[in-house]
């Protein structure tokens, strides 16, 4: 089986970097994480951001969680934040251009406050994780909440959760998984991603793309711990970098299974964000 190209056009303008920018040109990516003992999946995509080009990356967590990420963080800032007052009063920072919130952030009552904060301070933002399954009770809340900088990237079980209707007939065979997508954009408001080895994209204006990794695209190998949550990490630094929220979750769908193609059988999620110079270089970056 013939897989199409799915390379998005123009990466190296999107991608690239001059020698006049500096690091405030690429745009500031932060990352909410969770509690102490649940960071992983907040680093993973912190270290996703960054490697993808945003130009600094932060790692917001609660002020118990700040020894545990410093210990293991370098190139990416910690900041303890004290709840969503402390997230609210950094957002006041303009130079912040996108932030990432739901790996390992925990299904608690805070999530759904720091999605609130997040969503009214109007940045580039993505939901991915237990931002998505809070909301799993009244989605509709969630969609009421959104604007047009929003990337969700719900997987099946959590596209169920937020669009149980649509994913009931999905599942019946009754609407494709592109159809499908379209739908949960349209209702949602903002753009959703619906991972998969097919993994498609949905604006609610009608546009879409779709990222294949299946037959000689295949990459089997992100069926692993941790590579949605670094995927979530390098769609907030596309969007940091100031690519608009379709542009950036195409970008990152197709660079996520570049980088799982590039690394190989054996490939754990920290080697994803690894694997990107590799890509850059194949792609003339
Ligand atoms: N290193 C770390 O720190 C890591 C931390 N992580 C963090 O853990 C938290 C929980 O996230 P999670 O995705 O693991 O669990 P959850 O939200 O319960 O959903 C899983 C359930 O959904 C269903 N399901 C159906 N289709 C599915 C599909 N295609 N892909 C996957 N699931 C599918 C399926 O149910 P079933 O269909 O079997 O009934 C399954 O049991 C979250 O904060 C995340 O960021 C992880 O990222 C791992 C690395
Ligand atoms: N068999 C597969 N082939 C290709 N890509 C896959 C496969 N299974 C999962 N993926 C991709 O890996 C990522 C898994 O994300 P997710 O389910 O959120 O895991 P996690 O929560 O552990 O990070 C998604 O980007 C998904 O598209």
């Amino acid at each position: 089986m013939s897989t199409p190209e799915t390379r998005p056009e123009g990466l190296s303008a999107l991608l690239g970097k001059r020698p006049e920018q500096h690091k405030y040109d690429h745009g500031h990516a932060v990352i909410v994480g969770g509690p102490p003992g649940q960071g992983g999946a907040a680093r993973l995509a912190a270290r996703g951001a960054l490697r993808v080009g945003a130009g600094l990356v932060t790692l917001g967590c609660p002020l118990r969680a700040v020894t545990e990420n410093a210990v293991q963080l370098n190139a990416i800032m910690v900041r303890g934040l004290d709840g969503t007052a402390g997230l609210a009063e950094m957002l006041e920072d303009g130079r912040i251009t996108a932030v990432c919130l739901g790996p390992g952030l925990g299904l608690g009552p805070a999530t759904a406050e720091l999605v609130k904060t997040t969503l009214r301070a109007k940045r580039g933002t993505i939901l991915d994780a237990d931002a998505l399954s809070r909301f799993q009770r009244a989605p509709q809340a969630l969609f009421d909440m959104l604007h047009d900088h929003v990337v969700l990237t719900p997987h099946a079980g959590e596209f169920a959760r937020l669009f149980p209707d649509i994913a009931k007939r999905h599942k019946a065979g009754e609407v494709s998984k592109l159809d499908a997508t379209r739908e949960a954009a349209v209702r949602a408001g903002s753009v959703v991603l619906f991972k998969g080895s097919e993994t498609v994209i949905a604006a609610p204006d009608g546009r879409h793309a779709i990222q294949t990794a299946e037959g000689d695209r295949a990459a089997p190998w992100l069926a692993t711990a941790g590579a949605g949550d670094v995927l979530a990490g390098m769609i907030v630094g596309l969007l940091a970098r100031g690519l608009d929220p379709l542009r950036a979750a195409e970008v990152g769908a197709w660079l996520h299974v570049e980088a799982a193609r590039s690394f190989g059988p054996g490939l754990i999620a920290e080697d994803l964000p690894e694997a990107l110079p590799q890509v850059f270089r194949q792609i003339g970056l």
